[in-house]
């Protein structure tokens, strides 16, 4: 059950670290990790091998009903599927990210995949899972007894996603970043801290760096016993020197 699972909540930005350092941090401690915009995207992904279009909300859901989604919660042997396909790198394809802000618009859709990622929470056999994307903190797991807000400035941001995208052009990277950003906080805000979520701020630490931050708030809420919901208000962590 949830309870016995130690559960790590990471929301944060596009091209804020969610990714690398949770399923980093969940390496070192040795949990699991679950990256719950993979469901978005392989849904988005879906809809696109069909020739369907993701802004067309009532067709995404039409979509829905053949979507056989299953992602490894294993960061060391980490993979998304459709049905038998593998969409692992796929789904991180522009075209996709242009797309998935659609999917995400959609409550019915979000009621799911939450309901999902609560599931394959619940089912881990691992002590702990370190889950991230943009609601976790808030939506999916607000009692979790670690809860982070991971971000950057939209600069390093726009320019770590870059340097993964060499093939595009780094404005239009940029450009395609904020207007993800500014479609997602319309869904929910994950730019801001809510009450009881650490704020780490990563624009000055290199990735060890940012690693090791969520392992100190980590370590910390262990260290005080804490197993249910954290404290009454945001804290915040920055680094100096990259
Ligand atoms: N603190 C950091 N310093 C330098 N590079 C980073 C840092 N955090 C993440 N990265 C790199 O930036 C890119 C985007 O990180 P990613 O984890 O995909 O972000 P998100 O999941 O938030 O979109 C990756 O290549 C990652 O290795
Ligand atoms: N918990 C989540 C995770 C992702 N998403 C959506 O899925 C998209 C892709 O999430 P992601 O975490 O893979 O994106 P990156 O931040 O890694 O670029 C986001 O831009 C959101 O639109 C969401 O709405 N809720």
């Amino acid at each position: 059950m949830t309870e016995s699972v130690f559960v790590v909540a990471v929301d944060g930005p596009a091209g804020s670290g969610k990714s690398s350092v949770s399923r980093l941090a969940a390496r070192r401690l040795g949990y699991g990790y679950l990256d719950t915009g993979a469901a978005y995207r392989a849904l988005a992904w879906h809809v696109l091998e069909h020739e369907g279009d993701t802004s067309d909300s009532t067709g995404v859901l039409d979509f829905v009903g053949d979507f056989d989604y299953a992602i490894s919660l294993d960061p060391d042997d980490y993979w998304v599927r459709v049905g038998g396909t593998d969409v692992t790198d796929a789904i991180r394809e522009p075209r996709v990210s242009e797309a998935v802000s659609g999917v995400a618009r959609i409550a019915p859709i979000r009621e799911s995949v939450n309901a999902l990622f609560r599931a394959l929470v619940a089912e881990s056999d691992r002590p702990g899972i370190v889950v991230e994307g943009r609601d976790i903190t808030t939506v999916v797991f607000p009692q979790a007894p670690v809860r982070i807000l991971l971000t950057a400035s939209p600069d390093v941001r726009a320019e770590r996603r870059s340097a993964e995208l060499a093939a595009q052009d780094p404005s239009s990277v940029a450009d395609a970043l904020s207007r993800r950003d500014a479609s997602d906080s319309t869904v929910v805000d994950f730019l801001t801290p809510a009450p009881g979520v650490t704020l780490v701020d990563s624009t000055d630490l290199d990735l060890d760096q940012t690693v090791q931050a969520v392992l100190d708030v980590i370590g910390e809420v262990q260290a005080s016993g804490a197993s249910g919901a954290s404290g009454t208000s945001a804290t915040e962590r920055t680094g100096h020197g990259r």
